[in-house]
């Protein structure tokens, strides 16, 4: 008790030498007047001070969160700092707070214990002993909390979780938040990995991979400060409003600008496409809607989706555009005018010969670019100023009606090209070339399907990697659409395909990849194991991590969602919980004309609670629809989530089970738990719906339940 005051004690007053340090900074700041003058220099400088204005605002608020005694070999022990931001002293010599960041910074993080402690530094490996670590909780100035979770002086457990089952306790609102003061060293590993490596972590649900994948950008911005922009940094997500909900993370990390986004709007943005073609509704109907719609559809050769995400598809665009290739150029020789020629062989040289190093649709324009220019040499000999009027118009004609004999070399007719000469090609003697064998390979069905939507101008979200793969063969890629990394979230989701390409806009194959394949809910399209995304790269570019502690939900939650996977998908993909406990999960009756009353009253339990955000799922958009309108009409105010949903609000959330994936909140009542609803092959999304409750977890049943859901009596659930 005595250590605790006085650690309390010891904390305060360094606390406060350390405000009244960053106050007298800033006053000193803004005493300067501000510059609004048009001199480069003075502008420079007065952006450096704005920044480091803004940063000592924010550090004034809450300086640090951990301390660290280390004492490095050969110098003597000192307590560090640690804080979301660096300060320097007044005269800017030793630093008052260390950037979490920095490499000392993360023995915090990786510091479990024993003897010795090093960290790598770019100077090397720097080795020596810690003495403690200590969480300090401040905010708004106002020092809250102090709790040492390691103390060489004193017995007991050397790193205890106490501060991190804290932190985890508390209620969430509606935005995705920093982790800085805890970020366990399994996490730490991986936001510290090196940079051009393709970084694939499998996560069990809860683990932090969204959270990590943020902070590893924030840390490969101050790392590689020189050679990485945030504007050149992308982080992939599966949808908008999902995008909101991870939007406050990175400013509060002090980095913004990095750019967020759907494949899909990317996508329309390389190709210029006015819309982004998402997951038809018919797609989403068929997969998610409850029902047979999806027996008899789960081979891969059926599944356009798991078709055109192969790498093997890639190989039939290859010999598709080889094919194309050696066929571009018109099998005629050129004639501006009658008596005028240029040899078809002399324009094959020109196509084949200097050019073709450069993708194929430049070396058309560069062709096309040196005909003209040979016309207006040719031009020049005319005899007399009539027949140089004369020709040159005809030329202008020739040219034109020349350059149309030349393939259209755009991604989508290039792509619809392919399939109506396959369609074409389909039932006529077997192909000429190996070209043909190859694309004469796509799956009948496919074929078909695929061919009569393009038709008609359509494209779906499927075909888009296999656009994006063209365009990126055929044009020269634009250094503005390259990236310096990339992070993929939700990559279950992701084609192989679909990485590929992007490994064509990344330097380095700068990759953070993060999925969990238990929550795999669009089988339909999704890679089956991460073996597919690692074949993508050579072995030493690519990293394969495993998260399998789940900082997310209480252990009843977790131990119950573990058994739906056991009993429900053959997987070993199984969550490790943190030591929280909390209420036990609850089964309840809710069927017949008694099922939206009894859905309700189990809302207004729920919410007798401290819990601010809470979802109820159901199974399908319909049924949340439904839901939604009898809240609504009993006077309970509740936001309706949809697929387009830009906004996540927090409060009340109704949606559908599969929109819920990537969210969190506080409590989570799942409705309609009974085999009609949730079918033999509907475990996953039962799982992702039970993963999204941090603290309570109730499951509404009909009259039967799925074999997979364990029964209330083993677990720590209780039914009715
Ligand atoms: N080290 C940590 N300290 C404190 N909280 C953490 C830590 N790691 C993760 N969390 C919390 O756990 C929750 C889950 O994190 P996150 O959403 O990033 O996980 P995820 O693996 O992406 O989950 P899912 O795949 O289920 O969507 C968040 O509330 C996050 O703040």
């Amino acid at each position: 008790m005595e250590h605790f005051q006085s650690a309390y004690q010891e904390e305060k007053d360094r606390l406060d030498r350390t405000l009244r340090d960053i106050d007298s900074q800033l006053k000193a700041l803004k005493s300067i007047p501000v510059y609004t003058g048009h001199d480069f220099t003075e502008q420079v400088l007065e952006a450096g001070r704005e920044s480091h204005r803004q940063q000592l605002e924010r550090s004034i608020r809450e300086p640090y969160f951990g301390r660290l005694d280390f004492e490095e070999q050969g110098k003597e022990a000192q307590p560090l700092y640690i804080g979301k931001v660096g300060v320097g002293d007044q005269d800017g010599g030793k630093p008052v707070v260390i950037d979490w960041r920095a490499p000392v910074a993360s023995l915090f993080y990786s510091f479990t214990g024993g003897d010795s402690a090093s960290y790598d530094a770019p100077e090397g490996l720097i080795e020596g002993l810690v003495y403690l670590k200590r969480n300090i909780v401040i905010r708004k100035g106002i020092l809250e909390r102090v709790v040492d979770t390691y103390n060489k002086d004193s017995e007991g457990p050397a790193v205890s979780d106490e501060f991190l089952v804290y932190r985890l306790g508390e209620n969430k609102d509606n935005r995705l938040r920093d982790i800085v003061s805890t970020i366990q060293a399994e996490q730490d590993l991986i936001i510290r990995a090196a940079r051009n490596t393709a970084l694939i972590i499998q996560g069990v649900a809860g683990s932090g991979k969204t959270t990590v994948a943020l902070h590893r950008l924030a840390f490969l911005l101050y790392q590689y400060k020189d050679q990485i922009k945030a504007e050149r940094m992308v982080i992939f997500a599966p949808n908008h409003m999902f995008i909101d909900y991870i939007s406050e993370v990175l400013p509060e990390l002090g980095v913004g600008d990095i750019q967020q986004s759907t494949f899909g709007d990317w996508a329309a943005r390389v190709l210029r496409l006015d819309q982004a073609p998402a997951d038809g509704s018919e797609t989403l109907a068929r997969w998610f809607d409850a029902g047979d719609l999806r027996e008899g559809a789960w081979n891969d050769s059926d599944l356009p989706g798991r078709f055109k995400g192969a790498v093997a598809f890639k190989s039939i665009l290859e010999s598709y555009l080889t094919r194309v290739e050696s066929g571009c150029v018109p099998d005629t020789d050129f004639e501006p005018w009658d008596g005028a020629r240029l040899s078809r062989n002399t324009i094959i040289d020109w196509f084949d010969g200097e050019y073709k190093h450069y993708p194929v649709a430049r070396r058309k324009e560069r062709v096309l670019a040196r005909i003209h220019r040979w016309v207006e040499m040719e031009l020049k000999k005319s005899p007399s100023a009539a027949a140089l009027k004369e020709r040159k118009k005809k030329a202008q004609q020739r040219e034109k009606a020349y350059a149309k004999k030349w393939p259209e070399l755009e991604a989508v007719a290039l792509y619809k090209s392919m399939f109506q000469s396959a369609f074409a090609a389909k039932g006529q003697p077997s192909g000429e070339n190996d070209a043909d064998a190859e694309i004469l390979s796509i799956p009948k069905p496919i074929l078909i399907g695929t061919n009569a939507y393009l038709k008609k101008g359509i494209l779906k979200e499927e075909d888009l990697a296999a656009l994006l793969y063209l365009h990126s063969r055929v044009h020269e890629l634009d250094s503005k659409l390259t990236f310096d990394h990339v992070v993929i979230d939700e990559a279950q989701d992701f084609s192989p395909l679909q990485v590929a390409v992007l490994d064509r806009f990344v330097k380095g194959h700068s990759f953070t990849i993060l999925g969990d394949l238990s929550q795999g809910i669009h089988y339909y399209k999704g890679v089956r194991s991460w073996e597919e995304m690692q074949a993508l790269f050579a072995p030493e570019e690519t990293a394969y991590f495993a998260l399998t502690r789940s900082y997310r939900s209480t252990m009843e939650i977790i131990d119950f969602a573990n058994e739906i996977l056991k009993r429900g998908v053959e997987t070993d993909l199984l969550a490790v919980p943190v030591f929280r406990s909390g209420e036990p999960v609850r089964l309840k009756p809710a069927a017949g004309d008694g099922r939206l009353t009894a859905i309700s009253d189990a809302l207004r339990q729920v919410m007798t609670g401290s819990h601010r955000t809470v979802a109820l799922l159901t199974r399908t958009m319909e049924e949340a629809e439904h839901l939604h309108a009898y809240l609504n009409e009993a006077g309970t105010t509740a936001n309706l989530i949809g697929g387009d949903q830009r906004q996540y609000a927090g409060g009340i959330s109704v949606l559908p089970v599969y929109l819920s994936k990537g969210l969190e909140f506080d409590a989570v009542i799942v409705t309609d738990v009974d085999r009609e609803h949730y079918g033999p092959k509907d475990a996953r999304l039962l799982y992702v719906g039970c993963t999204r409750a941090l603290h309570e977890l109730w499951l509404m049943h009909g009259n039967e339940l799925p074999d997979y859901v364990p029964d209330p009596v083993d677990l720590s659930v209780t039914g009715e």
